[in-house]
């Protein structure tokens, strides 16, 4: 893996200055600084409620109302995905991965899609004949043959079992490895974030309280007694102590 130096180095995907966010009056959002270098896979973490989607919403350019002092840039091509798949239960799995995406070798480009997630075969299908972990995977075929330089993923895993959620792990750091978009992954999951991501952040009362390199090479276990020195200084982050535990 590169060293956060870097990685940091590379041009900024994402680059946001005194990003602040308000509702009603209460700020979510106190003027956030922060590049994510293209290619880098990041998590954010943080408490309920911290403003991880507010965040997220307004790096993919979902939030109009979102201020900054020094503005907020990011790349052209942007993915979101969602703890659900937002697949459109009247059609087809490979209709819905190609809606909207232009050029005559699209059907081409969603079929191989589909089949890098593992769904060869299943083009035809109907969303709802899907399991919850094949529908994430429609989810992730769909923002993937768009060839986006930022893929940004809120508790994509958050509603799978965990054997599910394993496999899915292997799966988006596979396709980001051949992909190598930028990725931002929303989790509530200190261990999903430590596991996937070589940068991890965490959210704070409106601020980046932590930015922590896991500075290990791929692919990375549960189990790894290393890793278990990240997860004791992002738990104290989150104001987790073991009285807590
Ligand atoms: N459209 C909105 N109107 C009013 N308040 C909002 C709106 N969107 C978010 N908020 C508030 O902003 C705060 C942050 O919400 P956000 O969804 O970003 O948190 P989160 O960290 O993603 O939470 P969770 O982990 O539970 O999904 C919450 O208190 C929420 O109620």
């Amino acid at each position: 893996m590169a060293p956060h130096t870097e990685q940091l180095s590379r041009p900024a995907a994402v680059r946001l200055s005194g990003l602040t966010r308000s509702f009603e009056g209460r700020t979510v959002l106190d003027g956030i600084d922060l590049d994510l270098p293209a290619g880098q896979f990041t998590a954010l973490l943080g408490h309920s409620g911290s403003g991880k989607s507010t965040l997220l919403r307004a790096i993919a350019g979902l939030d109009h109302e979102v201020a900054g002092s020094g503005g907020l840039t990011a790349p052209e091509r942007v993915s979101v995905v969602f703890q659900d798949s937002r697949l459109l239960p009247w059609m087809r799995v490979l209709d819905n991965v190609l809606l909207g995406l232009p050029g005559k070798d699209a059907a081409d480009r969603g079929r191989a899609a589909l089949a890098e997630v593992g769904l060869a075969g299943r083009e035809r299908a109907w969303p709802g004949e899907l399991s919850g972990g094949e529908a994430q995977r429609a989810a992730l075929a769909r923002s993937l043959v768009r060839e986006p330089e930022l893929l940004l993923a809120d508790e994509p895993f958050g509603a799978l079992d965990a054997l599910t959620r394993i496999r899915m792990h292997a799966l988006l750091r596979e396709l980001w490895e051949r992909h190598r978009p930028s990725v931002l992954l929303v989790t509530h999951d200190v261990d999903e974030a430590i596991v996937l991501a070589d940068r991890v952040l965490v959210l704070d009362r409106g601020r980046i309280g932590l930015d922590l390199t896991i500075d290990r090479p791929h692919p990375r276990s549960y189990r790894e007694p290393l890793l278990g020195e990240y997860r004791e200084r992002l738990l104290a982050a989150l104001g987790v102590t073991e009285d807590h535990a």
